[in-house]
């Protein structure tokens, strides 16, 4: 288990991370979000030891992780980092990258591991490629594999996929998490995407105004999303009479007390969202076919 107890930091003399506490289980997927600058990466590196508290403790079943006062090198053997700037051997392949820090007394077993860690990141084509030549999203997958390479027992994230397409993007998600639940990896990811989180985290914290403002389940946060920083997250909503209502919460209707004017109509694939003037508001809702400006409507709110 990680239990993070009172945990405050600061790089210098304004607090990034206010009084956290919170704990995760062995084998929990848990999602840190938060606006830009409230302190996601910062919190992965705290974890990782890379930085001295200010307060609090840090523990990962019976160790104690501490910062680079108490240690000369920086890091766990049971906990991996993948940072947002990830630092691989551009001279070697991308075998060899992933191999680097397993044992060359059993070749079988290594081989093995990298071919299995290869195809969870589906790179299997490129294991001879040198990663000099690689993009910039093939070398993130690179450094998600060497760093499951030795099977850490908790895996820090920064923003995993963010360098990904979006052709891959979705079945490298689900391979990457489905194989840590498989191996019982904890993991702590750092994300704007909703993508990353639901469907995968467990629990997930928002961190805002240095603190954390919410710890609950993704289910739970979304069907009750209790500020609008919450309900940004997960999609475009709005906030009527002092209620959060998603746009696909609103439907048009043929009659109600909601009359609005149409404005503007985006194609989202499945569905249109319309945008519309409500009482000098703007208000959002999914509509599967156009609509045209200027059309006056009526809007009906459901669950
Ligand atoms: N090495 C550093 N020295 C001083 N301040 C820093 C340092 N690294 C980050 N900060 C500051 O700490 C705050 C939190 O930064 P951090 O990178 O943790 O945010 P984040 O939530 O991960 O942002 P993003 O989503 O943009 O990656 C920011 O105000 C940032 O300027």
């Amino acid at each position: 288990m990680l239990n993070v107890k009172n945990l405050t930091f600061s790089y210098n003399k304004t607090p990034i991370l206010k009084d956290l506490s919170f704990k995760i289980e062995q084998g929990e997927n848990l999602a840190i979000i938060g606006e830009s600058g409230s302190g996601k990466s910062t919190l992965l590196k705290v974890l990782y030891g890379e930085y001295d508290l200010n307060f609090g403790n840090i523990y990962w079943k019976d160790n104690e992780i501490l910062g680079p006062k108490h240690n000369l090198v920086v890091g766990y053997d049971f906990m991996k980092y993948v940072a947002q700037e990830f630092e691989l051997m551009p001279f070697i392949s991308v075998e060899e990258n992933i191999g680097k820090f397993l044992s060359n007394f059993f070749p079988k077993e290594k081989k093995e591991r990298t071919a299995e860690l290869l195809e969870v990141v589906e790179l299997t084509p490129f294991a001879k490629t040198k990663v000099k030549t690689l993009s910039g999203g093939q070398k993130q997958r690179v450094a998600l594999a060497r760093a499951l390479a030795k099977q850490p027992e908790i895996i820090l994230l920064d923003e995993p996929f963010s360098h990904i397409d979006n052709f891959k993007k979705q079945s490298l998600r689900r391979n990457v998490f489905k194989y840590l639940k498989e191996k019982n990896i904890t993991c702590i990811v750092a994300t704007h995407d909703n993508n990353d989180v639901l469907g995968f985290a467990d629990r997930m914290i928002l961190l805002n105004n240095n603190i954390i403002e919410v710890y609950d389940t993704p289910e739970a946060l979304y069907k009750n999303p209790k500020t609008p920083l919450i309900a940004s997250f997960f999609g475009e909503f709005n906030v009527i009479k002092g209620k959060i209502i998603y746009a696909h919460q609103l439907q048009v209707v043929d009659e109600s007390k909601l009359k609005a004017t149409v404005t503007e109509s985006y194609f989202k694939g499945n569905y249109y969202l319309v945008e519309a003037d409500l009482d000098d508001e703007k208000v959002f809702f999914e509509n599967v076919s156009k609509l045209e400006n200027k059309k006056i409507i009526y809007l009906k709110i459901s669950k």
